[in-house]
Parts: structure tokens; sequence; C-alpha cells
């Protein structure tokens, strides 16, 4: 069957258009038929195409009940046989003979409709009937908003297309620029992200997209918003005016100005689902739950911990908070496998999950908006909207992950108190049906502890859950809907305690904004007859302020939001990376609530120590912040200078001001005067002891000298830097080498006309003689110093000689009487070391108590007088050449005999 089947195909390239046309009467392939064919290919072609355009007027779609109606290409047809599409849908039926009847499309219909198909076979049709070649270049291009998304399109060309000839690349950011360089001039369908395509269109020399027939815009509302309102225009202006273009998403735009940058002509809206009773699909169960946020994360585990059998798509706002919950859920083990999926992870990253989560059978995703729309993940059981999605076509994009293409589907959405009703509002204006279940409380499953210990004993755990948090407040802050989004309506203390810190981190965005409120106010409140007017203006502004504030801040928050959709630029990320620097601060306390129910003169109070702060506010501050200063500016800076005038004269002046602050500082005072001056004291004084500091004496306030001033200057007051003087150890000043060097390059500077050689070696000989003498002055000196101290050295070794003998001696005598026999020469000097032996042997005993002791426990010695001269065992060997001692022709004495015996000889031989 296959070999038929395959013959048949050869038979279609060769131009035959249907199959049964090759059957016999029993169903089989009659072989002569198929190749009996003498004609051409292009002829067939040609055949086939002329027989196809034929039918395109009279195609209608109410006809259309099989792909097979459709006048398309055989081997269109073949390839969507191979991928088991038979029966279009609603959308395929409508769009797809306007679409080869030469429209513009606007196509919009629920998720899982099969959106996709319906602008693929159009452009597989249309390049086939200009019989498009890789020779032409660009033919059709397809924009999608995240990489996954042009993946998954690209999988669908591939497949329903591969009967063509035609070449089709993915061109994505994260994958290799350079191999698509080579290969995107000879691409025929491209399938891309804006900003990479941007980046081809400005760096690949050879590609153009001149020849361009079709463009499709995927999502199409959302490639138009602002996240990449820049890269297409950008684009637009590259792309040729004639062509075709299909818009489709499950949220179409009908924004005039939208189809106006695309220069449309005259689109046919094909909106399939306009008129149905809800706009999410009928399958779809919808239901949502109000829970406080500190309840989140445990609402969540409860509920994975419950539907393990279940394949689960969670969204969260911004990508740190999918890393903090999926890095959380990883730790507390539930059971399943847990996957995330966000801009920060790298291309191969992604897709990897991406295919990973495909296959699987349970598993739970943690993802952020980028795989809110378009994605086509198989038998997705749950979707779960941890956090309220930006608005209700977000939500329709979110849910539409799952009940599928006649499948069906679950869907649940965790409102906060303050964001249920105005959520609420926003579905039931899109036709979105939700219904609110609570939960079991007896079957939640408290994570609190877990979290806290999680974070006392991992660093790394407790840092990203900061950043979390602050991610999640500032994605909740730049918002535009603050009906549904309110910062001050949420406890952010308990929602940090709830995550496992012990103090919530800085929330820094919200403390600028307060200051800035609170500098605007006080503008307002300025009592001065002369801005009477001027303040009811500035009110009226305020307001325009705020509202600019408001739309600006949304459109901050689409920009936010949308890039952080946006796998590609994945700008949003960078947006976390941002606030994720100042997030990472965590000391200090932010208690919203409180800050709220502040007094107004409290914050008026603060508003002096704000002020000044506010020209330094935040580098990144927002356009919408740049625009509010700008404006306001002006009065800013009157106050400003009322300020320093205040503090920049003398104290007197200032003491002053703090009389008469509404004077000073045309501010209202109220009764709460002790207020708003310790506030002063405690947080403007700083600015003002700096202005004090820079301006009391007005007139010396001069700028800090740079480093070549300061040279400058010394050098007219003749002040020679960088002199140093060495001092000897008798403070005598020792000559510097340095010096001399510095003489001689002195004359050099004075010899004008370059360095002189001959001058150059003569100083050079005279450094070198200077620097000898230099070296054998010290060494000298060196040497005498040691020979001093030898000297000393041995002084007092002599002397300590001298004094041990006589300590021996002392000891061993008599204190009353004298020595009796003085004239016997010293021991120590008379016998060696060789004597020890003897002097071992003899009846010898110490002559200190101790050495008494030792000697009798040796010796057992019999005292008596010649104790005295004996040295102790202990000093002869201290003293070796103590007991010995030598002749005039210096040869040693030994008797041999005791010493009491050799004294009595020599008293024998002086008697004689
Ligand atoms: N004619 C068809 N026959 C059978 N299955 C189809 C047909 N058309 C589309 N599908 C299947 O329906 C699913 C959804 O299709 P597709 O992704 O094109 O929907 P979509 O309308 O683009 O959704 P979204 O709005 O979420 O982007 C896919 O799995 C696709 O294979």
């Amino acid at each position: 069957m296959n070999n038929k089947l395959n013959k048949f195909k050869g038979g279609l390239k060769r131009g035959f258009k249907n199959q049964d046309d090759f059957k016999g009467k029993k169903g089989k392939f009659k072989k002569k038929e198929l190749y009996k064919s003498k004609k051409k290919p292009w002829e067939l072609i040609d055949e086939e195409l002329a027989e196809l355009q034929q039918r395109y007027p009279q195609i209608d779609s109410a006809n259309i009940k099989k792909f097979t109606d459709f006048p398309l290409s055989g081997k269109t047809q073949e390839g969507l046989k191979g991928a088991n599409y038979d029966t279009p849908t609603e959308i395929q039926q409508e769009a797809i003979g306007l679409a080869l009847q030469g429209n513009d499309i606007l196509g919009a219909a629920k998720t899982g409709s099969g959106k996709t198909l319906a602008f693929l076979i159009p452009i597989l049709e249309g390049l086939y009937r200009l019989k498009w070649s890789q020779l032409d270049g660009l033919g059709a291009l397809i924009i999608s908003p995240t990489r996954e998304l042009a993946y998954q399109t690209f999988e669908v060309l591939k497949k329903i297309g591969k009967f063509h000839d035609f070449s089709a690349g993915l061109v994505i950011g994260g994958k290799f620029l350079r191999e698509e360089r080579d290969r995107i001039s000879r691409t025929n369908i491209v399938v891309c992200t804006p900003g990479r395509l941007l980046q081809h269109m400005d760096e690949t020399v050879n590609f153009t997209a001149d020849g361009l027939q079709m463009l499709v815009l995927d999502e199409a509302d959302r490639i138009l918003d602002l996240g990449f309102s820049q890269s297409m225009n950008a684009i637009i202006t590259n792309l040729p005016s004639e062509r075709q273009t299909f818009l489709f998403s499950a949220t179409q735009t009908k924004s005039v100005k939208d189809l106006a940058r695309l220069s449309l002509k005259d689109p046919m809206y094909v909106s399939v689902h306009e008129n149905a009773e809800h706009s999410t699909p009928s399958r779809l169960e919808q239901n949502y739950i109000v829970c406080e946020l500190h309840e989140k994360l445990s609402v969540l585990w409860s509920f994975l911990k419950s539907h393990l059998k279940s394949k689960i798509l969670v969204f969260v706002s911004c990508c740190k908070q999918v890393k903090m919950v999926f890095e959380t859920m990883r730790r507390l083990r539930p059971g399943v496998t847990i996957l995330e999926l966000h801009g920060g992870m790298n291309q191969l990253k992604r897709v990897d999950v991406y295919n990973k989560f495909c296959r699987k059978q349970n598993a739970v995703l943690f993802a952020t908006d980028i795989a809110a729309r378009g994605l086509d993940i198989p038998a997705v059981n749950w979707v779960i909207q941890l956090d309220c999605p930006e608005d209700a076509n977000t939500y329709i994009h979110r849910v539409g992950r799952t009940a599928r293409f006649e499948k069906e589907g679950e869907s649940l959405l965790i409102l906060l108190p303050s964001e249920e009703r105005a959520m609420l509002q926003q579905l039931q204006a899109k036709k979105i049906p939700v219904e609110r279940i609570r939960v079991n409380p007896k079957k939640m499953w408290p994570i609190q502890q877990k979290l806290d210990s999680l974070c006392a004993s991992d660093p790394s755990f407790k840092e990203l859950v900061q950043r979390a948090f602050v991610a999640y407040l500032r994605s909740v802050f730049l918002m535009g809907n603050k009906d549904v989004f309110d910062i001050h309506k949420l406890d952010t203390d308990l929602y940090a305690r709830s995550l496992g810190l012990a103090i919530s981190p800085k929330i820094r965005f919200l403390q600028r904004e307060k200051r800035k409120n609170a500098k605007v106010e006080k503008i307002i409140s300025r009592p001065d007859a002369q801005n009477v007017k001027s303040s009811s203006d500035s009110e009226d502004s305020e307001k325009g302020h705020s509202e600019k504030m408001d739309s600006s801040e949304s459109e901050n928050s689409d920009v936010s939001s949308s890039e952080s959709e946006d796998s590609e630029d994945s700008d949003s990320e960078n947006n976390c990376s941002h606030l994720d620097v100042n997030s990472s601060e965590n000391t200090g306390k932010v208690v919203i609530n409180k800050e709220q129910n502040l007094k107004n003169e409290s914050e008026k109070a603060k508003i002096i120590s704000d002020s000044s702060d506010d020209e330094n506010s935040d580098s990144s501050a927002t356009d919408s912040e740049a625009v509010i200063h700008a404006n306001r500016s002006a009065e800013t800076e009157r106050t400003q200078k009322h300020m320093k005038s205040a503090t920049s004269g003398s104290s007197e002046k200032t003491n002053k001001s703090k009389n008469n602050p509404e004077k000073t500082f045309n501010f209202d005072v109220t009764e709460d005067d002790e207020l708003f001056t310790v506030k002063r004291n405690m947080e403007i004084d700083e600015e003002e002891v700096d202005d004090i500091k820079l301006t009391k004496p007005s007139a010396d306030k001069k700028k800090p000298l740079s480093k070549f001033a300061t040279a400058k200057k010394l050098q007219k007051k003749n002040v020679k830097v960088n002199t140093k003087v060495v001092f000897d150890d008798d403070g005598e000043i020792l000559p510097d080498a340095m010096k001399q060097s510095v003489l001689v390059q002195a004359e050099y500077v004075e010899n004008e006309g370059g360095i002189n050689i001959e001058v150059a070696k003569r100083h050079m000989k005279e450094e070198d003689k200077f620097d000898k003498k230099l070296y054998r002055e010290r060494i000298t000196a060196k040497h005498k110093q040691e020979r001093i101290k030898k000297k000393e050295k041995e002084r007092a070794k002599k002397k300590i000689a001298d004094s041990d003998s006589e300590v021996e001696a002392i000891l061993g005598q008599d204190e009353d009487m004298g020595n009796p026999l003085d004239f016997i020469p010293d021991p120590d000097k008379l016998y060696g070391s060789d004597s020890e032996g003897s002097v071992d042997g003899s009846d010898s005993s110490g002559s200190d108590s101790s050495d008494d002791d030792e000697e009798e426990e040796e010796d057992g010695g019999d005292g008596g007088r010649m104790q005295t001269f004996e040295p102790s065992v202990k000093k002869r060997k201290k003293n070796p050449n103590k007991y010995t001692t030598g002749h005039a022709d210096g040869a040693i004495m030994d008797t041999g005999l005791s010493l009491y015996d050799d004294e009595e000889i020599a008293l024998k031989l002086l008697q004689k």
C-alpha cells in the first residue's frame, strides 16, 4: 500500500489532482493511468494552477465540509491529510476561502479553534500559485509574539507543507544568528519574532523583504500593542505595501489606528464566534476563588497536592515570581513533575521545557504570560491563575491553554479580595462565565513553617523570595487598572511573613511614589494669594497628572507585562532584574495600610524632606514620572528656592524661618506644628545643614579644586611637593638620591629643545658617582654600627662571667671571715673540661644548697672546705674553660690529684 501511495504521490507531483482518478473499480490504483502522462512537470503545474484559480471565485464557505472542498493544490492536500486534518474548523472554513480570493483578513475566533491553519494554508497556496522558488527569497512572513509560539507554528508549517518545495525558516532570538544569516536570504517562508526579524533587517546584508507577498500577524492584538510598537513600526517600513495581510487573534484588534499602520486594504473581518454566548471555549469550566495574598501559596500547594494526576499550567505575574513559586514547590516535593517557563531562561532550555511539558501526562508548569498566547500544549487539565491577569483578554488567552479543539478543561482564577469586584466586572463584560468556588479549609495544607525554615536555612532561597516579593508588588504597582490592582490594599507585611521572610523587604518604588504624591499635594496646598489661581490650576493639572500618571502607568504596565511576555527580547526579565537590584535590600519595613492612614499634616511635613530627594529620584523613573516632574518643576524649583533662601542665610535667618515656616516654606501651618517641626528637623535638616555649610559664609562658596589647579597653586607658591627628608638615628638629615634626580630633571626641563644626550650622559655619570658614594657611606656606617654592637656584646659577656665567678666565690665562703685561700687560683681557670671526670669522681659537694643536694645524691660527698672552691657540676658545664689553665707555654697542667692534694703540694713547695 505504501508503494502504491508513493507512486500516487509521484502522480501528484506530475500534476494529477485527485487520488480517485487513478483508481479502478475495486479501488486499486491503475498503474497505466498513473504513469502514462507524457506532459512535462511544469505543464502539469500550470494546468493545476489554472484550474485552481478558476475555482477561487466560487468558494462558498457554507459548502465547505472537508479540506478537499477547497481549491487547494495536491501538495497542500497531501500535507493536510498526512497531518490528519480532514474537516476544517469554523474559522478555517470562513477564512481560507477569503484569503485564497486575495483578501486581507482580520480573523478572530476562540482559543484553540484552529486559527493557525487558517493562515498557513493560504500562505502555501499563495506561494504555490506564484510558483515561488528559493531564488525569489522571502515570500511570506509570520510574526509571533513569543518564541514558543513561533516554534509551534513552524512545526505545523513543516507538517502540512512537507510536499511543497519552499524553504522555510524559524527566526527567533536565542538561536544561532550566523546560521540564520546564511540562510534567511534564501528562505521563502519565515516564522519569526519581531525583534529578531528586525535584527536581520538591520544587519543581514543580503536579506530583503522587497518581494514579500503575504504578511501574517499571529496574536495580532499583542503584536500591535505597545510592547512591540517600536519594532513593528520599523519592520512595517521595510515591507512592501503591495502585499496580502492576515491578522489573527482570539481577541482581535479593531483599532483603526492599528489597521492603518498596516495599510490593510478592505480587510474582511472574520469573527466566527462573535455572536456566541461566551467568548471562551464552551467545554471550559471556569472557576474562581477569593483568598488573601498571604494565603495564596498554601492554597496553591493544597491544590497541587489534591491534583497529582493532572496536567496543570500555573500563571503568575512575573519571572521572579515563577522562579520563587517553582523553587518553593520543588523544595516542598509535591510528588509530581514540576517545570518552569519564563523569559529569563535560555532558548534551548525553554524549548526543552515546552517539549517536556507537552509530552508529560501529569506535570505542573509555572509560567509567565509567555505561555499565555497561542501555545497548543496537549491535554492540559487545569489552568491556574495564581496572580490576577492584567485584563480580560489576558484571562481569555491564559485559560485558552486548556479545553482546546473540542477537548475539555478547567480553570481556576485566584483573586484577592481587592481584585474581585473590578475583575469580575471585566470578565462579565467580555462574556466570560466564571463561577465562584470556596476552598475547603479541611483540605488545606499549611506550609508556613516549611517556608520559614527554608528561608532561615538557605540564604539563596531567601533572596529569591525577597526578589519575588518585590517583583510581584511592582507588577501590581505597574498595572494600569487601579480598580483591580491597588497595591495600597495589600498587607505586604503579612505577605512577606507568609513567604517565610521575617522582615518585609524594602519597597522603594512605593516610597518614591509616595514622595511624589506628597510633593504634588504640597504644591497644591500653597496658600499665597498670588498663587490662588495657579494653585487651582495646579490642582487641575495635578488631576491631569494623576490621570496621565495612571494612563502612562498603564502604558508602562503594558510594556512591562508585555515585555515580560516577550520571550524574544526578555526585557521584562531585565525589568525584573532592575527591581531586584532594588529589592535585594531587605531592611526596613513598609506598612502600606498604615501609611495610607497618615494624616495630611504629617505627610506635608514629610514632603519637605522628600522634595529634595525627588530631583535625585531613581534614574529609572518612568516617562510618566518625567512628565509629571517636568510639569511641576517650576513649582518645585520655587519651593526649593524658598527652602534654600531659608537655610542659606545666617542661623538667625534659619531660626526666623523656623519661627515662621508659613512664610518661608509657603505651607499651611496647622495645629500640628510640633510634628511639622520635628519631622523637618529629623528629615530635612541634613539637607538644610548641607545648605548652611555651603552657603553660610555665602561669599566663600567655593568650588572644590581640581588636582591640576592644586598643583598649579603649589607651583605658584613655590612649594616643593614630593620632597622626602630622611633622618638617621642621630637625627641628622641624610642626603637623598631623589633630590639629585629632581635637580637633574630640573636641568633637563630648563634645557629647551629636547634632551641633550651629552648633558644627559654627564648627569647620569654624576648621579652614578653620587649613588656609589652614598652606597659606600651607608655600608661603612652599617659596618661601624655592627662592630660597635659586637664589642658591646663582648663586654657584656665578660661582665657576666666576672660576676658569675664572684657569686660563686661569695657563696662558697664564710660571710664573717674573709677567704683564707684567696691566693689559690680560680679553679675555673685552673681546670678545663678535661678535669671534669676527676671532679666527678672526687668527694666534692656543691657550693650552694641545691647543688649540694644534687651532688650529695650523686656522690654522697663528704663536705669540707674544698667544696667552696669546687664549682658545681653545673657551673663547670657552663664554663668548662674555668677549670683549665695553662702554663706559660700554654700546656694544661693536670696533677691527677684532688684539689686539696694539689693545695697541699703547692704549700709544701712554697715552704721549700
Ligand atoms: N481542522 C482541524 N482538524 C483537527 N484538528 C485541528 C484542526 N484545526 C486545528 N486543529 C487542532 O486544534 C488545536 C488548536 O489549533 P490552533 O493552535 O491553531 O488554535 P488557535 O485558534 O490558533 O488557538 P490560540 O487562539 O490559542 O492560538 C491544534 O492542536 C490543532 O492541531
